[in-house]
């Protein structure tokens, strides 16, 4: 070994500059060549080790919270008693109704439209994969709400084309409120994966099934305010231009639009997008800031408030959940049925996006002030620069293309909204029995 080192050792790093003839291990060739073609076939041996390494290991993964790697886990379902509760759960128990699909029904809005639906007789089934993007806990609290007023969530993700595929088998849809997304903004710098995965892949896999679903469902879907990105023209109509998105997920949510756009055009499937603006209440996601600025002010945590250049406003058209219930079910019901079959579009289908929100935006530090009203508790206010990670500086909604499609009519300002999620977080968190996550 020491022997064949000394030649290696020799062994110019530029093969070009390598003088055969005036080598002094000349007469060494032979035992050379072979050395040398021992160091290649031990070489690649290394280098394809590397390689299937590089491609297997988990921390290889670009993205190395990637959700879909949350989903990769396997769900159990099927068999006669499951299929038994998805009939039940998506039985139509009133005249007129409609049976829904509800993804993302573990989610905020997802739970609250599901509830709706259920109230007036509507078949629902829902469908949630329970990642853990925020805390499973309150999408497993939100369930058990469900459940007891009948509705059944399938554990699973929309990235399974079999258990949606099973679904349309067991279930003809006549709706399906696809809700299931990677939401939150500033998250998308963390892991720009799980949006592409859910958001785009995901939704493009259901559009998939339901193209071939037979009847073809109606579908209402949750686009986003985010979509009007960076522009400063308002309030934000369906008509102004939607192409200069501040981040990923509002670009994720603006391909859906396109994406709606293609299946729409080519399949014939009624697809309706909704453009939800900052939605808040009850039941709510922790990830959003009037979620944690209420657990931060009550632990005398410090809560950080952006504001723009030159002390400019940063404000909302914060909008409640009851409001955005009201315009999903709207949506549900003026939805056309899809045109095609068996995968051909037979004629055009209806195609919407809608803005939903409430008309009257908000500066965030006037959120913060009704919170500490509501709370009996001062904020620790710091005041920050706007980040440049995905926020843009004020959302405010024109609603007239709603008001005039779906009689959509907000009806419930930030105060009173504010006032209902604080009772619920209250007595949600009550007594320190749940951390709030
Ligand atoms: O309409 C939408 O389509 C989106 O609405 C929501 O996004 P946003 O409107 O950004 O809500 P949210 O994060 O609660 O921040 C609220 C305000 O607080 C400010 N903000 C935020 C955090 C902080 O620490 N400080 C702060 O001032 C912040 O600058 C902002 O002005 C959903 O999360 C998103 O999934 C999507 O549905």
């Amino acid at each position: 070994m020491s022997k064949q080192m000394s030649h290696l050792d020799n062994i110019p790093s530029t093969p070009g500059k390598f003088k055969m003839d005036k080598s002094p291990y000349i007469h060494n060739r032979l035992r050379w060549h072979s050395s040398l073609a021992k160091l290649t076939f031990w070489s690649f041996m290394f280098l394809g080790l590397i390689l299937i390494f590089f491609f297997r290991s988990p921390s290889s993964n670009p993205l190395p919270q990637d959700p879909s790697r949350r989903s990769l886990r396997t769900y159990n379902w099927g068999g006669p008693a499951w299929e038994k509760r998805v009939r039940s759960s998506a039985r139509i128990r009133s005249r007129n109704g409609i049976s829904v699909l509800v993804t993302g029904a573990a989610g905020f809005v997802g739970t609250h439209v599901s509830a709706a639906l259920k109230r007036r007789g509507d078949g629902v089934l829902g469908l949630d994969n329970f990642n853990d993007y925020y805390d499973p806990s309150l999408k497993r609290a939100r369930q058990a709400l469900l459940e007891r007023s009948g509705v059944f969530i399938v554990e699973g993700d929309i990235n399974d084309s079999a258990l949606l595929r099973k679904l349309f088998e067991v279930v003809a849809f006549t709706h399906v409120m696809h809700l299931a997304a990677q939401a939150g903004v500033r998250y998308a710098m963390e892991n720009p994966g799980s949006y592409v995965h859910s958001n785009i892949a995901g939704f493009v896999n259901l559009l998939e099934v339901c193209k071939f679903a037979n009847p073809q469902p109606a579908i209402v879907w949750a686009s986003s305010s985010s979509v009007y990105g960076l522009n400063t023209k308002v309030p934000f109509s369906e008509r102004d231009r939607t192409d200069q998105p501040a981040s990923l997920y509002a670009a994720t949510k603006k391909a859906g639009e396109e994406i709606a756009h293609t299946y729409n055009h080519i399949y014939g499937l009624s697809l309706t997008g909704l453009r939800f603006f900052t939605v808040y209440g009850p039941w709510g996601r922790p990830d959003m800031a009037y979620f944690f600025f209420t657990r931060d002010i009550l632990k005398g945590k410090s809560i950080s408030i952006f504001e723009a250049a030159n002390h400019g406003t940063v404000a909302r058209d914060f909008t409640y959940i009851d409001d955005i219930v009201k315009g999903c079910l709207a949506a549900l019901d003026t939805a056309e049925k899809s045109t095609g079959s068996g995968g051909k579009k037979k004629g055009p289908a209806q195609l919407r996006v809608f803005n939903l929100g409430n008309t009257s935006p908000v500066p965030v530090s006037d959120l913060v002030s009704i919170l500490e009203r509501l709370l009996k508790v001062n904020a620790k206010r710091n005041i920050m620069k706007l980040p440049r990670n995905g926020d843009v500086q004020f959302t405010h909604a024109n609603i007239s293309l709603a008001q005039r499609e779906l009689g959509y009519k907000p009806s419930t300002d930030l105060q009173t909204g504010l006032k209902k999620f604080v009772r619920w977080y209250l007595s949600y968190y009550s007594g320190g029995k749940k951390a709030a996550g």
